[in-house]
Order: C-alpha cells, then sequence, then structure tokens
C-alpha cells in the first residue's frame, strides 16, 4: 500500500451478534489503546468518522434459528454503506467491530468495490472459528457464527443480498487461517462449499510461514486484500479479551508473522477488527495486542532486515 494513501476508522459499537454482551464496547478500546496513534506513526493519514449509531440489543433468545436478525440487518446496512462510502472516496477503511457479524456488511461492501474497479478480491479470515453456520445448524442462533456463510449465498435471503445480488463472494475468494472450533453441521457445510481453510492442525505440522504463503498464493498487483481479523484468532493467553476463547491459536510471533507477511504483499486494501470485549479484557491488554499487530500489517517491521 502507499504511504500516502489515507485511512478511515468506523466504529460499529454492537454485540448484536455475539453470544456475550461486551464487544459493542470495542471501538473505544481500540481508540483507547492508540489505534490512530499509532498508525500515523507510520506516516499514514487517519480519519476518525466517529461511530455509527444502530439499534440497541434486545438480548433475546432465537426465533426461527436466529437471534436479532432484524436489528443485525440494519448494522450490517449501516457498515455497508459506510464502508462503501470510504472505499469510494478512494480511503482504506479499518472496521473497529462490534461483533463478526459484521463481516457481512463490510465484505459485502467490499466486494462491490472490486467488482466496480476491476480488481480481484482475497478475503483472510484470521478466526478460531469458521463462522459457516446456518439457522438450521447453529448451536446458538448467534448470527456472529454465520457470515461467512451468508457471504457465500446461505442465509437469510436479507443479509445474502444485502448489496442488491448474491452471492456477494465466491468461496474461492476467501482463505480462513486459525481456525480450530468448527460445529457439527457447519463442518459439512464448509466441506461442501469446498472453503480454503489453514486450521491450527496445518499450521502444527507445517508451520505459520507455509500456511500464509499458500493463502496468499495468487495475490497480485491487481488483487485487493481484505482482512477479516477476528481477535479470537490469537490464543486466550495472549488474547483474553474476547467473548468466545478457544486454546491453542496461534502465538504472539505466528501472529505477527501472519500481519507481517501480509504487510509484504503491498495488496492490504480494507480491514475488520471484530470480537474485541473489553469486559473480558484485563487493563485493555487485548485492545493493545491488537494495535501492536494492526501496525505490523501496516508495515511496521522491528526486524534487522530493513
Ligand atoms: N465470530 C465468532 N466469534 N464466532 C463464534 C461462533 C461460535 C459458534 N460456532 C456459533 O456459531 O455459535
Ligand atoms: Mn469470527
Amino acid at each position: 500500500m502507499s504511504l500516502s494513501r489515507s485511512i478511515a476508522l468506523i466504529g460499529a459499537p454492537t454485540d448484536i451478534g455475539a453470544g456475550h454482551r461486551g464487544a459493542s464496547m470495542g471501538p473505544e478500546a481500540l481508540r483507547v489503546a492508540g489505534l490512530a496513534e499509532a498508525l500515523r506513526e507510520r506516516g499514514l493519514e487517519v480519519h476518525d468518522t466517529g461511530n455509527l449509531l444502530g439499534p440497541y440489543n434486545p438480548w433475546l433468545p432465537p426465533t426461527d434459528g436466529y437471534r436479532h436478525l432484524a436489528e443485525v440487518v440494519d448494522w450490517n446496512r449501516r457498515v455497508m454503506d459506510a464502508m462503501g462510502e470510504q472505499l469510494k472516496a478512494g480511503r482504506l477503511p479499518i472496521l473497529l467491530g462490534g461483533d463478526h457479524c459484521l463481516g457481512v456488511g463490510s465484505i459485502t461492501a467490499v466486494a462491490r468495490h472490486c467488482r466496480e474497479t476491476g480488481k480481484k478480491l482475497r478475503v483472510l479470515w484470521l478466526d478460531a472459528h469458521a463462522d459457516f453456520n446456518t439457522s438450521q445448524v447453529t448451536p446458538s442462533g448467534n448470527v456472529h457464527g454465520m457470515p461467512v456463510a451468508c457471504l457465500c449465498g446461505l442465509g437469510p435471503d436479507a443479509l445474502v443480498n444485502l448489496g442488491g445480488s448474491s452471492p456477494a463472494i465466491q468461496p474461492s475468494e476467501i482463505r480462513q487461517i486459525g481456525i480450530r472450533s468448527v460445529d457439527q453441521g457447519e463442518k459439512r457445510l464448509v466441506k461442501e462449499y469446498g472453503l480454503d481453510i489453514y486450521d491450527m492442525r496445518f499450521i502444527d505440522e507445517f508451520g505459520m510461514k507455509r500456511a500464509m504463503e499458500k493463502a496468499l498464493e495468487g495475490v497480485d498487483a491487481d488483487t485487493h486484500v481484505h482482512v477479516s481479523f477476528d481477535v479470537d484468532f490469537l490464543d486466550p493467553a495472549i488474547a483474553p479479551g474476547v467473548g468466545t476463547t478457544v486454546p491453542g491459536g496461534p502465538n504472539y510471533r505466528e501472529a505477527q508473522l501472519v500481519m507481517e507477511m501480509i504487510a509484504d504483499t503491498g495488496r492490504l486494501g480494507s480491514l475488520d477488527i471484530v470480537e474485541l470485549n473489553p469486559a473480558f479484557d484485563d487493563h485493555n491488554r487485548t485492545g493493545l495486542l491488537a494495535v501492536d499487530l494492526v501496525e505490523s500489517l501496516f508495515g511496521k517491521s522491528t526486524l534487522m532486515r530493513d
């Protein structure tokens, strides 16, 4: 990415798709951890557009397999519009979630931008979970477990068709990294749709370097790379501030390598930082770690080679 490219921060303070309250405080925790200042230090121009407004969380049980579907759709529409607006203005948007259901709005906007500008899309989904559930197989009804399925055309019409056409993306445009929790019915769907997943078993056996080389294969000058960074991707030992921790995730060095290898492509075009939950955190430690990793994603390196 060119250093003159300006960045727009978009806060979406909601936990409407999550199973625990508190991701709604994520945007402010990222600001308090110094996200904008850290990016400016990298020589980037940063516009903090503030927080989007959306419906409050009624905290109800699922109906027909979804919790808060109407509110989820409402938030996602606002996120899609805000991301789309910034992409159109030539800025690199960073979505400050908020829970991961917002990936539908964010990536629908990015996919449309890629179609309009003739770019190839590569989504890098950094997560402990595949987020490929449907209302039929979900164990929870929480829509943050469903965004990848929705983007691939599987889900409620209002989300699947958020951008006016469906599917928003092809399974071949996405790579998932760090996966270690996939529900039973979800596993079947992921296989059926042929998702390209570098799970923790792959990373244990072949290392993060190999996983990222494969995940980035084919990224070229015409590719827009979107990173959807679910903070629960990280091992809970270093990142306790999330609602749905799963043990056995990438450690600090592995996470840094992921970010550095993406930075090296020079093709980062948009980013989600989601699922940071200050209610579960320890003195904003996870927020600070997320900012540290995002600095690497934007090219910061403390190593001797540059
Ligand atoms: N983005 C997330 N944190 N997703 C967690 C999903 C957990 C579980 N698979 C579910 O569907 O309920
Ligand atoms: Mn997720």
